[in-house]
């Protein structure tokens, strides 16, 4: 039997914990602990991580002064020092890790090479795709898509803050109602703003699944991929 295979996106935002910025170890430490999990059940792990602890392409430009694409690749910048942070504490644990970089830096990383991402993956080894797709403009969750497609994933998880696709953000509004399961169309209305609409649309003309959970919720990741969607929302 074909081994699984997922992409997990994480957030960068949540990283920083409650300082706010900066990666949080002991956040570090409990995902790579979730991620060990899917390991240890023969599950190939494909890793994206955001950059929203460290800085964000429209936020650096909000003043007009650092430009929107230099913003943009500072924010790809911040995403290799996730995924750097997170090699080390899934090594920390005993797992095997390469991150590859959609932006050439040799001293640091392996560059992505989708053919030799795969060869990591059937050995077993985690691979982080750092440094988004490479090019402004875009984001991490628009990065994990491709990359999910790219490697063949059979799904891919948005690990976030919230747990589950909401009718409206549930962080502004408290009567917003879950939605267990929805479609690309639906997930693509105005009101939901969970994922960006270029991953979303990536996802849905490759029919990649999309399933969004909490990323602070134990076992979550391998229930999922055992099939239980129930603290979970997916999109198909
Ligand atoms: N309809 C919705 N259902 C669920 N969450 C929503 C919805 N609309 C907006 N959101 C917001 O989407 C957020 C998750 O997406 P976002 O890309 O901001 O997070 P992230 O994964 O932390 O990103 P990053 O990796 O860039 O830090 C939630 O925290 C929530 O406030
Ligand atoms: O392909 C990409 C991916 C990301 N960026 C920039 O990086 C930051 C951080 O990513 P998040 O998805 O927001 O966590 C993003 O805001 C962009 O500025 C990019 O330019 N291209």
């Amino acid at each position: 039997m074909a081994k699984q295979r997922v992409l997990v996106k994480f957030s960068g935002e949540a990283l920083a914990g409650e300082s706010g910025y900066g990666v949080d170890t002991s956040i570090l430490k409990f995902i790579a602990e979730e991620i060990k999990q899917l390991i240890d059940s023969g599950i190939e792990v494909g890793v994206v991580i955001g950059g929203g602890n460290i800085i964000r392409g429209v936020t650096a430009a909000k003043d007009g002064i650092i430009k929107r694409t230099s913003g943009d690749y500072m924010g790809m910048l911040a995403t290799v020092i996730n995924a750097v942070a997170m090699q080390e504490a899934l090594e920390y644990l005993g797992m095997r890790v390469r991150v590859q970089s959609a932006i050439k830096m040799e001293q640091i990383c392996e560059t992505f090479i989708v053919r030799r991402a795969i060869r990591h993956l059937e050995k077993g080894r985690i691979v982080i795709f750092a440094a988004g797709t490479g090019n402004p403009f875009f984001t991490t969750d628009t990065a994990a898509t491709l990359r999910a497609i790219e490697i063949g994933a059979d799904m891919i998880i948005k690990a976030t803050k919230v747990d589950g696709v909401y009718d409206k953000d549930p962080n502004k509004y408290s009567d917003a109602k879950k939605l267990p399961t929805l479609s690309y169309d639906e997930a693509l209305a105005d009101n939901i703003k969970v994922m960006d609409d270029t991953s979303i649309a990536l996802a849905k003309e490759n029919k990649l699944p999309i399933v969004v959970c909490d990323m602070f919720k134990k076992g979550n990741l391998l229930a999922i991929m055992q099939g239980d969607y129930e603290k979970c929302s997916i999109v198909k």
